[in-house]
């Protein structure tokens, strides 16, 4: 049970303040459109309804009867018939289905009064405590309920209060268990830090942040443990544990059933049937519930609401004016992306990033850690995970407009027509298949071809990254591959359904400088021979040197220059670039300290109102701090700078030519043909 509960995913880093009533009447909206939990809820209503309004819906007291009735059949006064007492067994079903509510109650209440609290204690609390505890709980779980409630009924007599106060009490221990996996796991969430941070205390943490975001799954929990507790109640009472002697339940009832079954098997058709039901009718609404909230927040994870679309601002720059006249492959307007901050508030990002990137062209996103590289690539793609809020005036690959489309549409355009590298392929591979499964089941997925096609292509897919004995690799699981060659099945896996787009985030980052030169040349192989357009996120300049046909430097959440590498290089038009450049490790500057940009990327809750960078730039002025300075293109075609002093400035570039560029960056970092 534990298990069908905990995998109900948790709610992500959410905080309340950022759910609000938009989310609610979109819950409801799901819960509406699942007809089968509303019809099982309906039918378990129905049955808690008649359980509670017995006394005013028969005539009859359920524990006396008319001799004379004795086991008379169902007939207009009896509709179920009497039992061997004569008393009408409609009139005891509907007062046992109070007993085992009541008894069903009793258990989850006491389930969830300890269990929760005590995960919750026990994960956050983690350490010796933990793992006492946790043996404990493992003691009392591997000892049968009915073993369990057998001694302490023995010790306290028998009572359903008592059998059901042990029923609890093991159910307590799984309620235990997977809070606690649930805490330990959300303890990793970055919220959890932020909240440690701001100076939240453990309990406030615990119940007003952690328990909202794990609440999901502890529902669906009880509500499974509420059907078998009404089982476990029912076995109980046959057992003569439970209810006594005239007291009805459903379980007393087929006990007694059983005792006459000879002069009328019927007595046990009418409990039985209402224990059928009742614990399917929760069941399904347990499993109506799990799947109304995985949809929920797998929906919300991979951001249903992708991109949502604003409209263009009516001083809209015509930002890629004057730019070559080739095609876009993707393009962004008016990007930015805000996530909430512990305290309740939404902080911005991403604000503002316009960004094209041409049909067959490499461009490269670069800028320091934490300058919003990552968040922009993956929010095109409707990958920016809730609650994360995206909005564009406009997403557009090729010539269709992405932003504002639904989740299921923009799975498929992400699966068919843009593909993405990550930075750690081994952590993107599923270590318990062979990559040529994983391989197979994603092309499969996208194109409708049996496997054997499917392992063909493959195959062909392997051959062209560059990965030996295709044939036999396939058959290798994931940690058999070095990191080079992981990174290139993720490729392949990228390119499995022949993308116009593939967007590679910092895909050499982890791999030594010779593995690094082969991949950027298989990039740069694609984009040449497949007419392939490739975003690559990168922070490191000797890559976009050698690679990239144009460059956006990123700071603190905005563009502040673009343009074609060489031109960008040879003559940056923000210091912001030139800082960067200045930084590149070179040894054709005598011996000294590296040049660093000083200072640090301010936070996002900290951004000034005029140019981000300015606190770090030695060219500031008054008027640079003044006011939000837009990108504007340049006198140079396709250059755009985000510098109120871009007229005035003369910045210093590393060459004239990219590939003196390259050669110098590579020379510099003493890495053969890769700057
Ligand atoms: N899920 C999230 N919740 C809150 N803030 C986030 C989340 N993801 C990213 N951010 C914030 O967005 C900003 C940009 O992050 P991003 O990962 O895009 O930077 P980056 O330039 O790609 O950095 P790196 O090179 O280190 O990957 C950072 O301030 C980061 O803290």
């Amino acid at each position: 049970m534990s298990e069908s509960a905990s995998d109900v995913p948790r709610l992500p880093a959410a905080d309340v303040a950022a759910k609000g009533s938009v989310r609610s009447s979109r819950f409801l909206g799901r819960l509406l459109r699942q007809r089968s939990l509303l019809i099982w809820g309906t039918v378990v209503g129905i049955i808690a309804l008649s359980a509670v309004l017995a006394p005013l819906l028969s005539p009859f007291d359920p524990d006396t009867g008319v001799l004379a009735d004795s086991f008379a059949p169902p007939s207009t006064e009896h509709w179920l018939g009497a039992d061997r007492y004569g008393r009408d067994v409609l009139t005891r079903v509907l007062y046992g289905g109070q007993v085992a509510l009541l008894a069903a109650v009793q258990a989850v209440a006491i389930a969830l009064g300890i269990g929760v609290p005590a995960g919750l204690a026990i994960g956050y609390a983690g350490g010796w405590l933990d793992r006492i505890l946790m043996r404990l709980v493992d003691g009392v779980m591997s000892v049968p309920f009915l073993v369990l409630a057998i001694a302490v009924i023995a010790a306290l007599g028998p009572g359903l209060h008592n059998a059901m106060a042990v029923v609890g009490i093991v159910y307590a221990m799984s309620v235990l268990r997977l809070v606690r996996g649930e805490v330990l796991s959300a303890k990793e969430e970055l919220y959890v830090d932020g909240l440690k941070v701001s100076g939240a205390g453990g309990p406030r943490i615990l119940f007003r942040h952690i328990l909202n975001n794990i609440a999901p799954p502890i529902i669906v929990q009880a509500t499974l443990m509420f059907a078998t507790a009404i089982v476990a109640e029912a076995t109980l009472s046959y057992l003569g544990l439970g209810v006594t002697q005239p007291t009805a339940s459903w379980g007393s009832m087929l006990s007694e059933a059983q005792a006459t079954i000879r002069q009328n098997f019927f007595l046990a058709v009418p409990p039985g049937i209402a224990i059928f039901i009742t614990v399917l009718g929760i069941n399904q609404v347990g499993e109506g519930l799990r799947d109304l909230f995985s949809r929920e927040i797998t929906v919300g994870r991979l951001g249903l609401n992708v991109v949502r679309k604003t409209r263009p601002t009516a001083s809209e720059r015509e930002i890629f004016a004057g730019e070559p006249d080739q095609p876009s492959a993707l393009e962004v307007r008016d990007l930015s992306v805000s996530f909430p901050q512990a305290g309740g508030q939404r902080v911005q990002v991403v604000q503002n990033v316009d960004l094209r990137l041409r049909r067959g062209e490499l461009l490269c996103l670069v800028g320091e850690s934490g300058s919003g590289k990552s968040v922009t690539a993956m929010s095109m793609l409707g990958l920016v995970s809730h609650p994360g809020v995206v909005t564009a005036s406009s997403v557009r690959l090729g010539d269709e407009e992405i932003s504002g489309l639904d989740f299921k549409a923009m799975r498929s355009i992400r699966g068919n027509r843009i593909g993405v590298v990550f930075q750690d392929p081994l952590a993107s591979l599923n270590p318990t298949f062979t990559v040529g499964n994983q391989m197979c089941e994603a092309i499969m997925e996208h194109r409708d071809v049996p496997r054997r096609e499917a392992r063909r292509l493959t195959i062909d897919l392997f051959e062209r990254v560059g990965i030996p004995n295709p044939e036999q690799r396939l058959d290798d699981y994931p940690f058999q591959f070095s990191g080079g060659m992981a990174q290139r099945v993720m490729i392949a896996m990228a390119l499995s359904c022949d993308p116009e787009v593939l967007v590679a985030d910092e895909p050499t980052t982890a791999l030594d400088v010779t593995v690094q030169k082969q991949i950027l040349d298989l990039l740069v192989g694609l984009r040449d021979e497949r007419g392939l357009s490739i975003l690559l996120i990168t922070h490191d300049l000797g890559v976009v040197a050698e690679v990239g046909d144009t460059v956006a430097t990123m700071y603190a959440g905005q563009i502040v220059e673009s343009g074609p590498v060489a031109e960008v290089f040879a003559q940056p038009r923000h210091p912001y670039t030139q800082g960067l450049l200045d930084s590149i490790p070179r040894n054709v500057a005598p011996a000294g300290a590296l040049p660093s940009i000083r200072g640090t990327v301010p936070q996002p809750i900290d951004w000034p109102v005029g140019c981000r960078f300015a606190d770090r730039c030695d060219f500031a002025t008054d008027a640079c701090r003044r006011s939000p300075v837009p990108l504007a293109p340049t006198v140079d075609p396709g250059h755009s700078t985000r510098c109120v002093r871009v007229d005035e400035l003369r910045l210093a570039g590393i060459g004239d030519e990219q590939s003196q560029v390259a050669a110098v960056l590579s020379r510099a970092s003493g890495r053969d043909g890769v700057a």
